[in-house]
Formats: structure tokens, sequence, C-alpha cells
């Protein structure tokens, strides 16, 4: 019977392992994962889930018995030590287990902030997997210091919970300006405005020098000549792609395991999917970090390892919640040149539209679903609206649509 093993357990693992038997693939399979619970949801993790709004259940993917009732063999708690590509074989320690296809769906763990600037304190945290938040949740007391290092989604969304149950925030961003990865300098502005009016001291251009404290950490010392006295740290600087085991293996690694169209890695019958994978993108090679591209790159190369033979061309949308207002974005702003502000229909609504020429890209909703889904299907259409029939308010955006 032929064997496809799984390697992580995370959003991509688990609709890989779910989609080969919806397929109806009648072979055995084994879904390995370094953590102790079965697969679960990692976005409420900084939102819901931190606020205490989300109960653990509800955090798990499918009920644990889906599993066995799916015949795939779940193996938690447990770690892919090493790929003999030749063999086909995988290791866990002393075991050795063959496959006649394997998946890499490892993820990207945080990074964590260095030793040696006292990264490795005891109340210094990072947020990505359960483990982490079960771990600082007790810190989040109505009162107590917190300083977050990061202004991507991790830190604002952090800061947001924070805020809202009552702790003092300072949140650092070391480039100049929040969420300079993902989003313009517009809808930038608009979040730290809204951040400083739930009080969060938000400092960009700043960055940490050391973090110092005896049995935990105490105090941190910033680029900008403060020393802030802190009752923890949260560390929301990125994430690193888990790429060592792909490396040993011999397999193609930039910046992610390298994978074509197909989810096919640099071997054959090895592929990989999620936060992990390097993918070709409108002519580059990139990861995306979102959970949406896990699952349906994980469902293409399923489809794909039972030949379906059919590429794959990521749909990216995101989502942030921060207070009451819901961040939704569709596309990737990757080369945009402008961006045109359309306000929305209801009182601190608002969309951020990206082009790069004439050809929209992306667009940036808040609190605007409507300008989201028409966003969406425009880019999906790859129709581009006169950026002068989005600027106007009165203007009805459903008639962009064919
Ligand atoms: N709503 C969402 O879509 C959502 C929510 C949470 C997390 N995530 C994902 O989780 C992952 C991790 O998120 P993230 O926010 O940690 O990463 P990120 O890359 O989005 O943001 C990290 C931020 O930290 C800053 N930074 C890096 N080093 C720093 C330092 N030493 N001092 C100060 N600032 C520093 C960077 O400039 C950047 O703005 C990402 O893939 C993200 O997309 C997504």
């Amino acid at each position: 019977m032929a064997h496809i093993v799984i390697t992580g357990a995370g959003q991509a693992g688990a609709a890989l392992a779910a989609r080969l038997r919806a397929l109806e693939f009648p072979g055995d399979i084994t879904l390995i994962g370094a953590e102790p619970v079965p697969p679960y949801q990692r976005p409420p993790l900084s939102k819901k889930y931190l606020l205490g709004e989300l109960p653990l259940e509800r955090l798990f993917l499918r009920p644990e018995e889906f599993y066995a009732e799916n015949a795939i063999a779940l193996r938690l708690g447990q770690r892919v030590d090493g790929i003999d590509p030749t063999a086909k074989t995988v290791t866990l320690g002393e075991e050795v287990l063959s496959y006649d296809q394997l998946a890499l769906t490892t993820g990207a763990p945080a990074r964590r902030l260095p030793a040696a600037l006292g990264g490795d304190l005891p109340g210094v945290h990072v947020v990505r997997s359960l483990a982490d938040v079960d771990t600082m949740a007790p810190e989040f007391r109505k009162g107590a210091r917190v300083l977050i290092v990061g202004g991507g989604y991790i830190g604002l969304e952090a800061a947001a919970v924070a805020a809202s149950k009552g702790l003092h925030v300072t949140l650092i961003e070391a480039a100049d300006r929040i969420l300079q990865r993902v989003a313009a300098p517009e809808t930038s502005a608009w979040f730290a405005a809204l951040h400083r009016g739930h009080g969060v001291d938000l400092r960009e251009s700043t960055a940490l020098v050391r973090l110092t404290g005896d049995d935990r950490v105490r105090h941190a010392d910033l680029t900008d000549g403060t020393t802030l006295e802190v009752d923890f740290v949260i560390a929301g600087i990125g994430i690193a792609p888990a790429t060592d085991l792909a490396e040993t293996a011999g397999l193609a690694c930039d910046g992610g395991i390298v994978v074509d169209e197909f989810g096919q890695t640099s071997l054959p019958g090895i592929w990989a999917a999620g936060d992990c994978a390097a993918q070709p993108c409108r002519g580059t090679r990139l990861r995306l970090e979102s959970v949406q591209n896990a699952i349906d790159q994980a469902e293409a190369v399923a489809a794909n390892m039972l030949g379906a033979d059919k590429p794959y061309r990521p749909q990216p949308w995101f989502w942030s919640d921060q207070y009451d207002v819901k961040l939704q974005i569709a596309g990737l702003n990757r080369g945009y040149d402008h961006v045109i502000m359309r306000p929305g229909a209801r009182d601190g609504s608002l969309s951020h539209w990206y082009f790069q020429g004439e050809t929209l890209l992306a667009v940036d909703a808040m609190n605007d679903p409507r300008a989201y889904m028409i966003g969406k299907r425009l880019i999906e259409n790859e129709i581009s609206p006169k950026p002068e029939s989005l600027a106007d308010p009165d203007s009805d955006l459903r008639a962009l649509l064919p």
C-alpha cells in the first residue's frame, strides 16, 4: 500500500492529509507533528484566544476522532530528524519510516530576540504556538507594563489585546513605520493613530538596546535613550521558515524550501506547502505567510501528489482584528507605485487601493467589508478600475464588477 508521510501538523499538514482522503487516496497517511496537541488554528492565538474569548476546543481544526476515522496516523509530540531521499525514509529518533511520497509542511517558527540582548530572560515571550500563548497569558494582568518589540501583525494584535485588558503598553518598531512589510504608509499611519488613541505608547524608528533583570526581565534600554521598567516583553519580530531538515536532505532552499508551481521540491516525490515553501509568484519567488495560502497550497499539493498535474496560483488574502477594527487585505501590494484612498459608507471605514501603473494589485479595507469583497473579486478577475472611479465615495463599487 502506498504510504504518504506528512512532516508538520499545522494548518497546511492537516489540510493536506484531509484533502488526500477527500480525493479518495486509498493508501496509508502518517501526519507527524512536534507539538503535543492536534492541529489547531493559529490566527486566534493573538486575537480571541489571548483575549480569553475562545475556548481551547474551538481552536482545534478537527475533533481528534477525525484522524482515526479517516485512517490518518497522527503522531504528535514527535519530530522527524532526518530524511533519506534515496532510501525514501524519514527517521524519528531510532525509528525509520518508509514513504512513497513525502510532504514537508514544517512551517516557520517565531524569530526570537538574541540572548545577547537578554532575549532568553524569563518573561520574554513570542506568540506562535498554543504553548507560547498559554505560558504568556497569566502575564496579562490589569496594570502590568508590557513592552512589545515589533510592529507587525503579532505586535499590533497583542498590543490591542493588552490595551483592551488595561495593561500599560509600549510598542517599539525598528523601521520608520509599523506594518512596513505588508502595508503602505497610509495604512501604517492609520493603525498608528488607532493604537495611540487606545493609549499605546507607540515608538517607530526605535529598537531595543538590551533587556536586563535578575530572575526575570525587569528593564528595557531603547535606542531612543530611555529605559523602561517592564513586567514582561513580547517579541513579534517575524518568523523564519523551518528549512533545516530540507537543507540537510539536499533539497534546494532559497529563503524557504524551493517549490515549483505544483508544490514539488527539487527532488521528485518530495513536496512542500505553507509558510515553509518558497513558491513562484508573479515572476519572483516568495513565501506567503498566510493561513489561506497554507490551506490552498496544501490542498493543491495533495491533488498533485495523486497526479492532478495542476499548477497552484495563490490568491492571497489576510485579515487582522485590532480593537473594534477588522483589517482585510486582498492581493499582494509588492511593486505598487501609488495608493488611492476611498472613504467607506460607515463612519471610520475606509479602504486603500494599491496600483502599479493602471493595474490594481491589492486592497486594504478597514471596517469596510464591501470594499474588500469587491476588491478581491476584481483582483481575482484581473480587472483594474479607473482610480478616479474609486476615489469618489459616491461611486457604486458593485458597478465595477463584470
Ligand atoms: N492577521 C494576520 O494575518 C496575522 C496575525 C498575526 C500573525 N500573522 C503572521 O505571523 C507571522 C509573524 O508576525 P510578526 O508580526 O511577528 O512578523 P512581521 O514580519 O509581520 O512583523 C515584524 C515586525 O517587527 C519589526 N522588527 C523586527 N526586528 C525588530 C527589532 N529587533 N526591534 C523592533 N522591531 C523589529 C519589523 O520591522 C516588522 O515590522 C507573520 O507571518 C504574520 O503574517 C498574521
